[in-house]
């Protein structure tokens, strides 16, 4: 099994991965039933018991019918499922022979197992070799039937047109050979009444000497019936087992632990987020159309505006906004996207935004645990607090900019679609009653909760992480209070707790991937001409008719000229320094983070650190708390400023350039100097001429 799949090689299904879905699903003689799922998705966690359970149940249809599963968020895959066309999880189809639109997770199995037989009914003039006939049996069949089949048995099951019963029978004895099953509707009034047939369904078994009886079971189900024909005399199983791997121990290499605070926000989770719902997660659709454009155009420009990145994220996400703003018309085909979405330089500073996906805060004790949707929240978390900050003592244009942001990217892109259609209730439900930033923000977190309520002690739950009504008391105390010996939020608290908690002082920027190697790994691959995600999208860069607008052409620019290496070079060094103490797990100590402010204010992330450990250790309440970061904060922006002025637009390049061009018209005037000083030397020496 994949890292992280939510099945294994002993399950009676195929584990089908990039190399093996194509080759096995297009023109197979056999229909393919295959799961497309994600393992950070809840419903797909909550789904794969009923599949697996499906395919143990159907296990006897193969070679006809074969159970399989995809996971698309394996990078390895995603390309592949992109061409299958998968935009949400879970997806069930069918392959080219058959198509089963996606089925509701919440289906019992027998519903799955008759949608399967309408799907393959549906698709008749591409019926697979290997599947059985399954239509209704006519009475001329039945009269030649020992003629041209050479079987001793022959079972007839009497059913309503409505009824799956023979058609499962017909699937389920496919193995065994010596015996054939037919339905017979209860409309064929003929056979009805040469068998004398008075219950629907019952069933009669014909053997090729001419003599017939009813077939004597308690019940008249698939289970009692199957059971009957398998044990008649001279009925045998065929060579055919389905294909099953042998149950060997799963080795994956467990991911190592990542040291992470519970009262921490991580830049690594962030902008992983980023990077999956930018490039993963919209490029699921290869042309984006109506609300689609929309609802990508209202994310990036929340993103762009509110989101505290470093500063090559900032440029990235504002680049990003720029574009989409020049987009005209409402159709953006992933292809023009792609190329926006590519780490370049815009103008002199870079525009990046890390290609991994690296979870810090939301890594769960196991792969399909967290991860990306809790990324998500804790993104729009952060954002419907930046806005309050934005926004701070005056009224919001617009309330609810954040929160109808992330409402459309849910609805638009989000891939767990169960999780969509449960968050698009909430947001139906109150979102329009939200009036300011502040109750923006208390919205998200009091949905969250009924979210963390709902899943507490389901699949989903990581036992690690267990679903609590969030902030517990050891985050915030002054959150809890009793009234009437009920416990009770108090929200003005949790406000606070919020814009604290969420702040961009306690935003740690343990394992993200420095500035330098993300710039100097963008030039390689610019270089290599291989500027693809590790989603594995291939091929040269196109020019494209939606970036057509002149404006936007600086945005092509990628390559990373000598100057900013030099200037690179150094910020490397200081960059270095923070990712060793960050992988180390310790916070840098003032001294350390002094010279990765002079190096890129970026980094101001660590100080921010500092600083809240430092109110931590004062012991300050969360009301104390906030003011005393907002002044910690104001004074490293301070500090900065003058950082920033001292260094202006000055590379290294630049100032050694200065210096070497100062020391040599030193040189020249020295030497022009000590020239006319020994010309008017030696005219002195000479006899002068008498002067008329
Ligand atoms: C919009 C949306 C809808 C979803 N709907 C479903 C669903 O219907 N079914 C399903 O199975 N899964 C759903 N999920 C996924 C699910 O909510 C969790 O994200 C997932 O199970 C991972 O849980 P987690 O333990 O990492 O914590 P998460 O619930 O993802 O929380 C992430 C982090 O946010 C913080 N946090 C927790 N609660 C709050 C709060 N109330 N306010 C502010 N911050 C908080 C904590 O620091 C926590 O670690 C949804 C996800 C999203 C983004």
């Amino acid at each position: 099994a994949p890292p992280g799949g939510l099945y294994s090689p002993g399950d009676p299904l195929v584990l089908l991965q990039v190399d093996t879905l194509e080759s096995s699903v297009l023109n197979s003689s056999s229909a393919w039933l295959v799961e497309f799922y994600a393992s950070w998705c809840g419903h797909c966690v909550h789904f794969a018991p009923i599949w697996r359970a499906l395919a143990a149940d159907i296990q006897e249809w193969s070679p006809a019918v074969n159970v399989a599963v995809v996971d698309c968020a394996d990078i390895a895959n995603q390309k592949m499922c992109g061409k299958f066309g998968i935009t949400g999880f879970p997806t069930l189809k069918v392959n080219s022979v058959c198509f089963v639109p996606p089925t509701d997770p919440g289906d019992s199995i027998q519903n799955l197992r008759q949608s399967i037989i309408t799907n393959l009914e549906m698709h008749k003039e591409t019926w697979p070799p290997a599947c059985p006939p399954l239509e209704p049996a006519s009475v001329e069949e039945i009269r030649g039937f020992f003629q041209t089949n050479n079987v001793t048995y022959l079972a007839l099951i009497f059913e309503t047109n409505e009824s799956f019963l023979g058609r499962e029978v017909t699937l389920d004895m496919l193995q065994y050979e010596n015996v054939a099953v037919r339905r017979v509707l209860s409309s064929e009034e003929e056979l009805v009444k040469k068998y004398g047939v008075t219950a629907f369904p019952s069933s009669f078994l014909l053997i090729n000497n001419g003599t017939f009886s009813r077939i004597p079971v308690q019940m008249e189900a698939r289970s009692f019936y199957t059971h009957f024909l398998r044990r008649l005399p001279g009925v045998t199983r065929g060579p055919y087992m389905p294909t099953r791997a042998p149950d060997t121990p799963i080795k994956t290499t467990p991911i190592p632990r990542k040291p992470a605070d519970r009262s921490k926000v991580y830049m690594a989770d962030l902008e992983s987020a980023l990077h999956y719902a930018l490039r993963v997660e919209v490029a699921r659709f290869s042309v984006l159309t109506g609300e689609r454009v929309r609802a990508l155009k209202d994310f990036v420009a929340v993103l762009a505006k509110y989101f505290p990145g470093r500063p090559f994220v900032q440029n990235f996400l504002r680049s990003v906004d720029r574009w989409l703003r020049n987009v005209r018309g409402s159709r953006i085909p992933y292809s023009a996207l792609k190329l926006v979405l590519t780490n370049r330089k815009e103008g002199q500073a870079p525009a990046v935004l890390s290609n991994n996906v690296t979870w810090v805060g939301c890594q769960g004790s196991e792969p399909h645990f967290r991860g990306y949707p809790c990324s998500l929240w804790t993104l729009f978390h952060l954002l419907t607090v930046q806005a309050t900050r934005h926004h701070s003592g005056q009224k919001a244009e617009d309330p609810l900019e954040v929160l109808g942001a992330m409402r459309g990217y849910v609805q638009s892109f989000f891939g767990c679609r169960e999780c969509a259609q449960h968050f698009e209730g909430m947001a139906a439900e109150s979102m329009d009653k939200v009036r300011s930033v502040d109750e923006a923000a208390l919205w998200l977190w009091s949905r969250h909760n009924r979210v963390n309520a709902r899943l507490a002690g389901t699949a989903t739950e990581d036992p690690q992480f267990p679903k609590l009504q969030w902030p517990p008391p050891e985050l915030c105390h002054p959150c809890h209070s009793v009234v009437k010996r009920r416990q009770v939020w108090d929200e003005a608290a949790v406000l606070q707790f919020l814009k604290a908690y969420f702040s961009p002082i306690n935003i740690f920027l343990n394992y993200t991937e420095p500035e330098t190697a993300l710039v100097v790994r963008r030039s390689r691959e610019a270089k290599e001409g291989a500027g693809e995600w590790a989603m594995g999208f291939s091929g040269p860069r196109k020019p494209s008719i939606v970036r057509m607008n002149p404006k936007m052409q600086e945005l092509e620019e990628d390559i990373v000229d000598l100057d900013s290496f030099s200037e690179l070079h150094y910020k490397s060094k200081a960059l270095k320094a923070a990712a060793v103490a960050a992988n180390k797990g310790h916070q840098l100590s003032k001294r350390d983070t002094i010279p990765l402010l002079l190096a890129d204010d970026s980094h101001q992330a660590f100080d921010y650190a500092a600083a809240w450990e430092r109110l931590r250790q004062r012991g300050l309440g969360s009301k104390q708390l906030i003011g005393a970061l907002e002044e910690d904060e104001g004074d490293t922006l301070r500090r900065s400023h003058w950082f920033r002025m001292l260094g202006v637009g000055f590379s290294h390049l630049d100032v050694s350039l200065c210096i070497i061009l100062y020391f040599l018209s030193s040189m020249c005037l020295l030497g022009m100097y000590t020239f006319f000083r020994m010309r008017t030397r030696h005219r002195k020496g000479r006899p002068s001429f008498p002067t008329a």
